[in-house]
């Protein structure tokens, strides 16, 4: 059975030589925990590999270290790298001495080629070394550590230097290989996470384009569902849409208002003599005619086939009578030339007028009961042989009602 070991162990057995073990131990540990502490969510990659190139240099007696960044063409490029004089503003001290190598070439090179760690003991004398111009920093002795991704992917290099040629250890190098893990790690979980943000944000983008095409395409369709085509005037759904404000405002505020229904005469025989398409003229102008009579409380609508209806917003039931008069006569003033003839047209119109003070005031009628008041003077109108306005006669009924019936056309 294994036995644990025991702190008063320790002191007994622990020469110098142990204690030193133990500081190391510590050191690496820190070195290692160090990179733990680095958040994968720093935007620039480069940022992430300085932060874990100054905690390798704030626990380990290592003199420089840099990163060289593998692209796809396997050239080995150094985003950065540190020294110990920078660490007291290792994040704006960037050593950017450009250099670059490729797979294969000087020790940097042989370590990415090889996914190997490489140690070179003494850089004046090793071949592999590619010797620097700049004697000044030419280091004694170099580690080289490949950074690779979970599936051994080549992200770049990790080096380690010191001043004195043999300086590393089978301690370092085994740390090293840890750190570089690690580190090969983070960047992965970065490069995650960076494409993980950017594929939310596209794809939110995309969500934010469909819901405005969505909400473009509802109100066209809503547009679309309250008007009549051929007129371009406001249809029967809009009517019911927007009356009972209309009506609202009368309840409360007493306010009166006249409704016209309107019907073309004998446009059946319009159609039938001159055909559909020249029928559809005839309500496209008639229409255009009835726009220009409108203010913008009021309503105006097709309510269907060759009828249309108006309700004129406060106006009182003599104003709705000469408004209704002014329509009939600017539509019967319409022409439309056929080879030698100028084909035209009449309007009947039914009126009702809802006054305050009527009979009607006190029974709260409905829309549909108010069309029904209009549709019976208008049926009068075509009675009394068309061309003609006929008011709704609201005072009580006696033998006069003028709800005639429709003749048959
Ligand atoms: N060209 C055309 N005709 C339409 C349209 N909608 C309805 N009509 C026609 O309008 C005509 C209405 O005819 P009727 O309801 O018999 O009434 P009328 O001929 O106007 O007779 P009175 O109303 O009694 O004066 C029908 O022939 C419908 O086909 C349309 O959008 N375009």
């Amino acid at each position: 059975m294994m036995q644990s070991v025991k702190k008063g162990d320790i002191r007994k057995w622990a020469g110098a030589g142990v204690q030193d073990l133990i500081v190391d131990l510590v050191n690496a540990l820190s070195a290692v925990k160090s990179l733990a502490e680095i958040s994968c969510e720093i935007a620039d990659e480069k940022t992430l590999i300085r932060q874990a190139l100054a905690g390798l240099l704030r626990n380990q007696d290592m003199e420089r270290c840099s990163f060289f960044v593998a692209d796809h063409e396997g050239t080995l490029t150094n985003v950065t790298g540190l020294s110990i004089v920078d660490l007291p503003d290792a994040e704006h001290a960037w050593a950017t001495r450009p250099m670059q190598f490729r797979l294969g070439e000087g020790i940097i090179g042989h370590a990415a080629s090889t996914r190997t760690m490489q140690y070179c003991e003494n850089c004046f004398e090793d071949r592999r070394f590619a010797k620097v111009a700049d004697q000044a920093h030419m280091p004694g002795s170099i580690v080289c550590a490949p950074v690779c991704t979970l599936h051994n992917v080549l992200i770049g290099v990790l080096n380690v230097s010191h001043p004195q040629a043999h300086f590393f250890t089978d301690w370092h190098m085994r740390l090293l290989d840890v750190y570089a893990n690690v580190l090969g790690q983070l960047i992965t979980n970065r490069r995650l996470f960076q494409q993980m943000e950017m594929e939310i944000a596209s794809r939110t983008a995309e969500l934010e384009r469909l819901v405005n095409e969505t909400r473009r395409l509802k109100d066209h369709y809503a547009n679309l569902s309250m008007h009549d085509q051929l007129t371009g005037l406001h249809n029967r759904r809009y009517f019911y849409d927007q009356v009972e404000l209309a009506l609202a405002q009368h309840k409360r505020y007493g306010q009166p208002f006249c409704l016209l229904v309107m019907d073309i005469d004998h446009f059946k025989s319009i159609n039938d003599l001159y055909g559909h398409g020249f029928g559809d003229q005839v309500l496209i102008t008639v229409a255009d005619t009835l726009k220009t009579q409108v203010r913008s409380a009021d309503i105006l609508v097709r309510f269907g086939g060759e009828e249309f209806i108006i309700l004129f917003t406060n106006t009182s039931c003599e104003n709705g009578r000469v408004l209704a008069e002014r329509i009939r006569g600017q539509v019967k003033a319409l022409g439309w030339p056929v080879e030698a003839e100028n084909v035209r047209v009449s309007l009947s119109i039914g009126l009702y007028c809802a006054l305050p003070n009527s009979a009607d005031a006190d029974q709260q009628l409905d829309i549909d009961a108010i069309i029904h008041r209009a549709d019976s003077a208008l049926y009068a109108a075509k009675a009394k042989g068309r061309d003609r306005v006929e008011v709704f006669d609201t005072s009580p009924p006696h033998n006069g009602d003028c709800s005639a019936k429709r003749e048959p056309s």
